[in-house]
């Protein structure tokens, strides 16, 4: 029978760190704990000064500490670890030590990008949607948000109250991503002072990002890791067949055949850097009018030619695995943060998303392309 003591202390170990994901006991961050008769102190350990998982972590371990049998007043005392403990902890997280990238070759997260010919077909939209789904069918999921033309993934997944992105936690060199949704996020958009900034970025700063955030940023192990790219980008493509040799690649465009002429090209580059790509999505299709009928406002069948485009040539032909309807509350709950697929699956587009979610699903484990070893210029 153990003390009550023991007994706290395994029930405050048990709460989770909202953002690191591990419990407070495997990190090392639940001190001295004591008893007096029915009174227990639990000190814990935060990993920095004015961490801003802090008042959750201290309600959580309260509730948990008081939730033990006989314990009738628990007193939180809240400090931060020294710079020894914080090492200690780094390199527990990262066996590998820093500057690995994970999701390197023979990774088991299945990395899947994001792509689009043009710019404003949905492809970020897709992208939350699809995380969301995938975490709330019980995947670990991360996103990295690289589209510095409309980094508006941090929007999309409710990590930007005010119209302003949250700023990741450091922890000496490494990065946690914030969680939305359950799904851990990192953004150029975290990283920059004004949206226009990023603009400006070109390949080299923006390939060395991508690389930065795959092997400073904390994601643990996923299921899935989405990346939001900016469309279209060969530097991009490239570096995403280096780092991510095993990447999928779902292409997104409307109905419109400008978009879907577009779409060809992104595939094209993204299979010449060793990318595979899994499939092609219509956003934007058909939207249902209030008598009834349909009002296909971007065209129809842009997916189709896509995916016949893209299939010349394979072994096995690119399928088209979903058509996304114009909806109002897509577009709502982009604005608000919430992705439709949780705040009303009986919505027709929330619908589509979510099956896309499962057959993307079905379509794994990842039987990746070779890389084909694509150097930069
Ligand atoms: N199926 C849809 N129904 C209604 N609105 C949509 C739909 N898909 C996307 N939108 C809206 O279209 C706009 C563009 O979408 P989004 O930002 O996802 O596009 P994008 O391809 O990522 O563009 P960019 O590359 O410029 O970031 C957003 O306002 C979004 O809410």
């Amino acid at each position: 029978m153990s003390s009550l003591t023991e007994k706290v202390r395994a029930a405050a170990g048990s709460v989770m760190d909202p953002e690191l994901r591990r419990t407070l006991g495997e990190l090392g961050m639940i001190g001295a704990v004591t008893a007096q008769g029915s009174s227990v102190t639990v000190v814990v350990k935060l990993t920095i000064a004015g961490c801003p998982a802090a008042q959750k972590i201290e309600s959580d371990v309260h509730a948990a500490s008081a939730a033990v049998s006989v314990v009738e007043q628990v007193t939180v005392d809240v400090q931060v670890m020294t710079a020894e403990e914080r090492t200690e902890l780094l390199s527990a997280l990262r066996p590998e030590g820093p500057k690995h990238n994970p999701f390197g070759p023979g990774t088991l997260t299945r990395v899947i990008a994001v792509t689009s010919g043009k710019g404003g077909v949905g492809k970020s939209t897709m992208t939350a949607n699809l995380a969301a789904a995938l975490a709330q069918q019980g995947y670990r999921v991360g996103i990295l948000d690289a589209d510095v033309y409309g980094f508006s993934i941090p929007a999309l997944m409710g990590l930007a109250p005010g119209g302003v992105a949250v700023k990741p936690t450091r922890l000496d060199d490494m990065i946690v991503p914030p969680v939305g949704h359950n799904v851990k996020v990192i953004s150029i958009g975290m990283f920059v002072e004004n949206a226009n900034a990023a603009v400006a970025w070109r390949g080299p700063m923006l390939q060395r990002t991508i690389t930065q955030f795959l092997t400073d940023v904390y994601f643990g192990d996923l299921d899935f890791l989405l990346l939001d790219l900016p469309p279209g980008t060969g530097d991009v493509a490239i570096t995403v067949g280096q780092q991510l040799p095993n990447a999928e690649v779902l292409v997104v465009t409307t109905g419109q055949a400008a978009a879907s002429e577009v779409a060809v090209r992104a595939g094209v580059v993204a299979r010449q850097t060793g990318q595979r790509v899994i499939g092609v999505v219509e956003n934007m299709g058909p939207l249902v009018l209030p008598d009834g009928s349909a009002l296909a406002l971007f065209g129809e069948g842009g997916a189709e030619s896509v995916a016949t485009a893209l299939s010349i040539g394979q072994d096995k032909p690119v399928d088209v695995l979903a058509k996304i309807p114009l909806s109002l509350g897509l577009r709502e709950g982009g604005d608000e943060g919430m992705p439709i697929v949780l705040a009303n699956p009986a919505d027709p587009a929330a619908q589509a998303i979510t099956e896309l979610a499962r057959r993307i699903v079905q379509s794994g484990p990842s039987r990746a392309g070779v890389n084909l070893g694509v150097s930069p210029r």
